[in-house]
């Protein structure tokens, strides 16, 4: 596999070099040197991974660069950086599109829009990529599959979708919250809460199924999940979480340059 560069090592950087140093033949990584304490204990975990004076020495190792910074530190990460044309950036920073980070950058290189998540650390994650790009899918399916889509307007869709995990998580704990409320002990609530979207996920690996059918196999008519799903998850409910996708989406997506709005 080809070198790998990291400008940003945070929870996503790190997910990516863990999940890297895990595949059949872990490519080299050189590291940003800023979040010291988390650069050089992956240094120190893996053989292959090396923490660079700076972060144009990133760039100079590496034939593909990710660049892993939150949007609002690109300019003290990225500014005076030079990537040569034969290079490949990879972009990970959620809302930044490809032509205005190769604006920033003045580089001729391949950029690539990506959404890691987190599980990528266990080689287990569906990585959404765009444009689609031979190296760059490659290099995701090893961290467990990639998802090229043709526009940059699609990966936003699908960026929006990611924003709905920490609720979901959410979710949980107000579920378990509620049963403690119920004089359960707080273990046995989170035990049983997790087992049971343990289950859910166990459910959804079986693709023979719509994801209709499988909330049908789960509900017996005027039973009790069909109880909870009329009363909580009604309409209303379900308009308030689609209007706040659009709004999110929206705002992912901004208005495309030279159209009018009247
Ligand atoms: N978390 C997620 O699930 C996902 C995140 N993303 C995107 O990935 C990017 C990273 O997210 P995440 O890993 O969660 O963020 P983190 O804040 O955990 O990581 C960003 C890292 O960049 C470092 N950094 C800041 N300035 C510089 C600089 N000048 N040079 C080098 N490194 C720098 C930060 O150091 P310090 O802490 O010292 O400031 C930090 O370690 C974001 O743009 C986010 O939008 C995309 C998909 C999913």
């Amino acid at each position: 596999m080809a070198s790998i560069g990291i400008i940003g090592v945070g929870e996503i950087g790190r997910a990516l070099v863990t999940g890297l140093q895990d595949t059949n033949s872990p490519p080299h990584v050189w590291l940003s040197p800023r979040n010291a304490p988390t650069a050089s204990a992956l240094s120190a975990q893996f053989e292959a991974v090396r923490v660079c004076a700076d972060n144009q020495e990133v760039v100079d190792h590496s034939q593909i660069v990710v660049i892993s910074v939150r949007p609002s530190d690109q300019d003290a990460a990225l500014d005076g950086l030079r990537i040569s044309r034969e290079k490949t950036v990879i972009n990970v920073m959620a809302g930044v599109f490809n032509d205005d980070l190769r604006r920033r950058l003045s580089t001729e290189a391949a950029i690539v829009r990506a959404i890691p998540l987190p599980a990528v650390s266990q080689c287990q994650a569906i990585t959404v990529v765009s444009p689609s790009h031979p190296q760059v899918n490659e290099l995701f399916d090893q961290l467990g599959g990639s998802l090229p889509v043709a526009s940059e307007d699609e990966l936003n869709v699908f960026s929006a979708l990611t924003a709905t995990l920490s609720t979901q998580y959410r979710y949980l704990t107000t579920t378990a919250a509620w049963a403690v409320s119920q004089g359960l002990s707080t273990e046995a609530a989170d035990r049983y809460v997790r087992g049971l979207f343990q289950g859910i996920g166990r459910a959804l690996e079986d693709r023979s199924h719509t994801l209709d059918e499988l909330a049908a196999r789960h509900e017996t008519p005027n039973g009790i999940n069909h109880r909870i799903r009329t009363t909580w998850f009604d309409e209303a409910n379900v308009g308030a979480l689609t209007s706040a996708l659009d709004e999110l989406l929206a705002s992912l997506s901004p208005p495309k340059r030279g159209t009018t709005c009247d």
